[in-house]
């Protein structure tokens, strides 16, 4: 039996399987898109599995990502983020991005206060992002010299693209979702024609669990993404996990890596696109509650807590998509029913991104 139609969950998060999924034409694809949408509604978060992205792709993302954070911090800044904060590309060191998600404007209702890391608390972090090569991109790439890192374009490049083609899935798969027969299956196709996606590797460097316990260190703080949504790679490897999702019920669940499976969730635009049907997730990287193999918190605060390594994959609608309540979605005798006004990608995005960078 195909796990779409099985009730496999980890923490309440539900598992979908893209096996049969095909070009999204088939009766199999529509219950897959059903799920997948009611995931979306109801949890905001879901492993997908048989997604057409092999295993060792991922390895080897992960691999690259390893070496290039191994590099000396002048090899890695050869390829520096820019000043301006709407410019992210290339490598940010550790503190350079603060999320806060207080200092953001809302894109839907108040979210319940989250148990967050105060405020001050700096991200302990570095990472690399990158998007779209092709001629004309928004914001060009910056990548170190190929002598810096031999191979190390060529390859993200190539999962960059990877992950543009399970895009093209995913957004399928939701179209199919919604209970609104007017909507076609590629309706969400035009609005993505450009690629403005951002790739981000990311390591969190290893740190005394005291330093976490104090506040003197976090690692990312509960918030939302911005985008239509983000594909989270996490680092098979990785055996503590430390991705935390905030329930309906205001707790705090691990979402640990799973060998095989890419983490989808919701971002704050498709939350605003669907005038609040869908919902973004908080989410945070503490280093706090990693548990190891399920068993609880670390306790020993001299412990070092173990480096992180995971790639988010945020997808993004072109630039200048306007972004107005999809149909099916509000009253249509009701204009007020209508909760946000009509904004375009690009002015969403940049006022998001700005405000999280010093
Ligand atoms: O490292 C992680 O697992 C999550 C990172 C994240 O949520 C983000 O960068 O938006
Ligand atoms: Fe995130």
């Amino acid at each position: 039996m195909s796990e779409a139609v099985t009730d496999r969950t980890i923490n309440g998060i539900p598992f979908i399987d893209f096996g049969d999924f095909g070009d999204g034409s088939s009766p199999a694809a529509l219950a897959i898109g059903r799920k997948f949408f009611a995931a979306c509604k109801d949890t905001g978060f879901a492993y997908l599995i048989n997604t057409g992205i092999p295993q060792a792709t991922v390895d080897e993302m992960f691999q690259w990502s390893r070496r290039f954070f191994a590099l000396s911090k002048a090899d890695k800044m050869s390829a520096p983020r820019p000043q301006e904060g709407w410019w992210h590309r290339g490598y940010s060191g550790v503190g350079k991005e603060q999320i806060d998600q207080d200092s953001q404007p809302a894109s839907g209702p108040a979210k319940p206060a989250a148990a967050a890391l105060p405020k001050t608390t700096p991200d302990y972090k570095e990472s690399f992002d990158l998007g779209s090569s092709a001629p004309g991109a928004r914001l060009p790439n910056i990548f170190p010299p190929p002598h810096v890192l031999p191979g190390f374009e060529d390859a993200c490049l190539a999962f960059f693209d990877a992950g543009r083609a399970l895009q093209g899935t995913v957004l399928t798969a939701l179209a199919l979702g919604f209970e609104n027969a007017a909507m076609p299956r590629d309706f969400f196709v035009p609005f993505h024609t450009e690629a403005a996606n951002q790739v981000r590797l990311l390591h969190y460097p290893p740190a005394p669990l005291s330093s976490f316990l104090s506040g003197e260190r976090g690692r990312v703080a509960a918030h939302t993404d911005f985008g239509t949504g983000t594909l989270l790679f996490q680092d098979p490897a990785d055996t503590r996990g430390g991705l935390e999702v905030e329930t309906r019920a205001d707790e705090w669940v691990c979402a640990p890596p799973v060998k095989g499976a890419v983490l989808f969730n919701i971002g704050d635009l498709l939350m605003r696109w669907s005038n609040d049907v869908l919902r973004s997730t908080s989410h945070r990287v503490t280093g706090v509650f990693a548990p190891k193999d399920g068993d609880g918190a670390a306790a020993d605060p001299d412990e070092i807590v173990e480096g992180r390594f995971s790639i988010p994959y945020f997808l993004g609608p072109d630039a200048h998509a306007v972004i107005e309540c999809i149909e099916g979605c509000h009253d249509p005798a009701d204009p007020s029913s209508k909760k946000y006004a009509p904004i375009t990608a690009s002015a969403y995005i940049d006022m998001r991104m700005t405000a999280n960078y010093t």
